[in-house]
């Protein structure tokens, strides 16, 4: 498969209530000018918040017609729309945060490709799958001798299903993820 994104089914979507977009985002706590990624933007259910918070936005965004919507939605925001597989892409050359409520189905590469040496995420704030959470917070998933040291990762606010319409099959919470200590590339 070219990417996770083209597997069947991805552009399947539970797309996030914009009262509970807006809970993620403040509960996240954005100062103004950080730069913050919103990774499968969708329609923008988050970007919206954000921009209201202050952020410098970049919506990764890989279906075609919801990056053009996106597009012309946030034309007059500091919100850069970037359509690209998440799976391929670039990370920021500076500090930045993620808030976002990417596809399930991404979420372990996903997670990798954030948490991998040099990167120079400070914090994400990820609507996941609660098992998949579960796993990040008891230190079972996959790397964990290696990006703890790094990172630390904490359970989030609880969204219950009809958070999203429609409602998905499983139970959803956000994955907080915070530095703790710069890793050994972030150093130089
Ligand atoms: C669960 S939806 C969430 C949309 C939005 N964040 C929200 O909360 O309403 C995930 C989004 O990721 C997009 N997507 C799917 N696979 C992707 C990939 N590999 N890279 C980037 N975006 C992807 C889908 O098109 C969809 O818009």
């Amino acid at each position: 498969m070219p990417g996770s994104g083209q597997a069947r089914g991805a552009w399947g979507w539970h797309p996030l209530d914009s009262r509970w977009a807006q809970r993620v985002v403040d509960a996240a706590g954005v100062v103004p000018g950080e730069l913050v990624l919103d990774i499968g933007a969708g329609n923008g259910a988050l970007t919206a918040p954000l921009v209201r918070a202050g952020a410098q936005v970049v919506a990764v965004e890989l279906h075609p017609g919801r990056a053009d919507r996106l597009r012309r939605r946030f034309s007059d925001a500091p919100v850069t729309v970037v359509r690209v597989d998440a799976a391929d892409l670039r990370l920021p050359a500076r500090p930045f945060r993620v808030i976002s409520s990417p596809p399930y189905g991404i979420s372990t590469p996903l997670l990798k490709r954030l948490l991998s040496p040099g990167s120079r995420l400070v914090t994400a704030d990820l609507v996941l799958q609660r098992q998949v959470v579960n796993r990040w917070v008891d230190g079972r998933a996959p790397g964990a001798a290696r990006w703890s040291r790094y990172y630390d990762t904490s359970l989030g606010i609880r969204l219950p299903r009809k958070a999203f319409t429609p409602p998905p099959q499983v139970d959803s919470a956000v994955l907080r993820i915070e530095r703790i200590r710069k890793g050994p590339a972030a150093q130089r």
